[in-house]
């Protein structure tokens, strides 16, 4: 059971609803705060949803070598701060990281004792439906989430563990379970 461990699934399906919730449930829970080129959203604030850069910063970041692993999605780049998440371990705390497919796979190669988790959407139309509700992402932005959704749902096979997040409650005591059942054994 690794200290590591990996959220993914398509924009939208409520990898971050979930976690805010698991968070308030287990606070010996951490949960990594990437570096991103996207501008914030209204509400977010640096340093705690994300540390927002510019992308000449970001490219210094992966030149020398501090980001865990990195990705472009959607127009914008987005990484794993390297030094959080290695004091974690190092101090045997469990840490999570919400990030795309890329970055997992990225993760599973040079960890591969991460526990990988792939969140699902109900359908399509649903998933569509919460990128539009949540109200935050221009049309463009929207489109290309949704494209780049059917690439990451066709690589759901790669993960350890498949929960669609159709009723919230379930999906969480999903995720709950799957966390503490794993590290009890
Ligand atoms: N089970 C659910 N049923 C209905 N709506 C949900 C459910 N889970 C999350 N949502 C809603 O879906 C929207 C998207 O959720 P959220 O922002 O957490 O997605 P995300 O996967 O973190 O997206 P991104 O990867 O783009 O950050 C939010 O408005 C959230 O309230
Ligand atoms: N590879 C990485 N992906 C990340 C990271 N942080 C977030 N993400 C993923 O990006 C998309 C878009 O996020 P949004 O906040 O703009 O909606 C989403 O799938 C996130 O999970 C990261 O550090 N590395």
């Amino acid at each position: 059971m690794g200290a590591l461990i990996v959220l993914t699934g398509p924009s939208g399906v409520g990898k971050g609803t979930l976690l805010r919730s698991l968070i308030q449930r287990h606070s010996e829970l951490y949960l990594s705060i990437s570096v991103t080129t996207r501008s914030p959203r209204p509400g977010e604030v640096d340093g705690k949803n994300y540390y927002f850069v510019s992308r000449s910063a970001f490219e210094r970041m992966v030149a020398n070598g501090e980001l865990l692993e990195w990705a472009e999605f959607a127009g914008n780049l987005y990484g794993t701060p390297r030094q959080a998440v290695e004091e974690h371990i190092r101090d045997g705390r469990r840490i999570i990281l919400e990030i795309e497919l890329q970055g997992a796979r990225q993760i599973r190669k040079n960890f591969p004792d991460a526990l990988q988790i792939f969140i699902l959407p109900p359908s399509l139309l649903e998933l569509e439906y919460r990128i539009r509700s949540r109200a935050q992402d221009s049309e463009e932005a929207i489109t290309r989430r949704l494209q780049r959704a059917r690439t990451e749902i066709a690589a759901a096979d790669e993960f350890d563990i498949c929960i669609v997040n159709d009723d919230f409650a379930k999906a969480l005591d999903r995720i709950e379970t799957t966390l503490f059942a794993a590290a009890a054994c």
